[in-house]
């Protein structure tokens, strides 16, 4: 479900890449090099943290840059940043928990908000509000693959994007649920390779996650 002012519906965002990368943007000048590596593996939807001092001008970059890509933030808690994120330029939001406050702010804002959950009773809290397409996070940690498929008993109707703890080893699990749609992860995006702007490695490990995809 979209609310009435949100741009995109979150159910778009999810059948766009089967992996959504998780960008911790330290150095600007790293924005576009990374985005353009997972670009050439075919991934154009970026979701960029706010973990990092730079993130809302990466977004801004990103957006003025690659007008075909769809760039969403990402590590949101609370309605501040939503309206920031969105005044950058975001076109979705993904949070790794929910607050009241902030589902609240995410049904009246613009962008979809994809909120994050790692139990039955906040899942039933952001469906209670209308929303659908929720992130489970973190994935492993919070019961994996068996607790998604758990919760596809009583809420067949809910889809997600779990994250956290999913690499290329487990990704193809997850994404062969009928309850999720995209994972979201970083191992595309290693640290070390980011340090070293080794930005073809990031290519070869996106391109094979994409590739491998059934
Ligand atoms: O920043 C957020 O909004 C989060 O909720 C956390 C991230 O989604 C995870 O840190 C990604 O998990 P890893 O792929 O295990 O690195």
């Amino acid at each position: 479900m979209s609310f009435p002012n949100w741009q995109l519906s979150p159910a778009h965002i999810f059948q766009l890449t089967p992996v959504v990368p998780v960008m911790v943007i330290d150095d600007i000048d790293d924005a576009l090099p990374m985005a353009e590596a997972l670009m050439k593996a075919g991934i154009s939807l970026f979701e960029v943290t706010l973990r990092t001092p730079v993130a809302l001008e990466a977004i801004s970059l990103l957006r003025k840059a690659m007008p075909s890509a769809v760039v969403g933030v990402g590590t949101l808690t609370n309605p501040e940043e939503l309206q920031a994120a969105a005044a950058a330029g975001a076109q979705f939001a993904i949070s790794p928990g929910i607050t009241t406050e902030l589902l609240e702010a995410g049904k009246a804002g613009d962008i979809p908000l994809i909120p994050g959950v790692a139990s039955i009773s906040e899942l039933m809290q952001a469906k209670a509000l209308g929303y659908d397409h929720l992130k489970f996070f973190p994935a492993e940690a919070a019961g994996g693959c068996a607790m998604l498929k758990s919760i596809a008993g009583p809420f067949p109707n809910i889809t997600f994007c779990p994250t956290g703890g999913i690499h290329q080893g487990n990704y193809q699990d997850y994404l062969a649920l009928p309850n999720v749609r995209c994972v979201g992860g970083s191992w595309i995006l290693p640290k070390a390779a980011i340090a070293a702007k080794d930005w073809q490695k990031i290519t070869e490990l996106a391109s094979a996650a994409v590739s491998a995809v059934k």
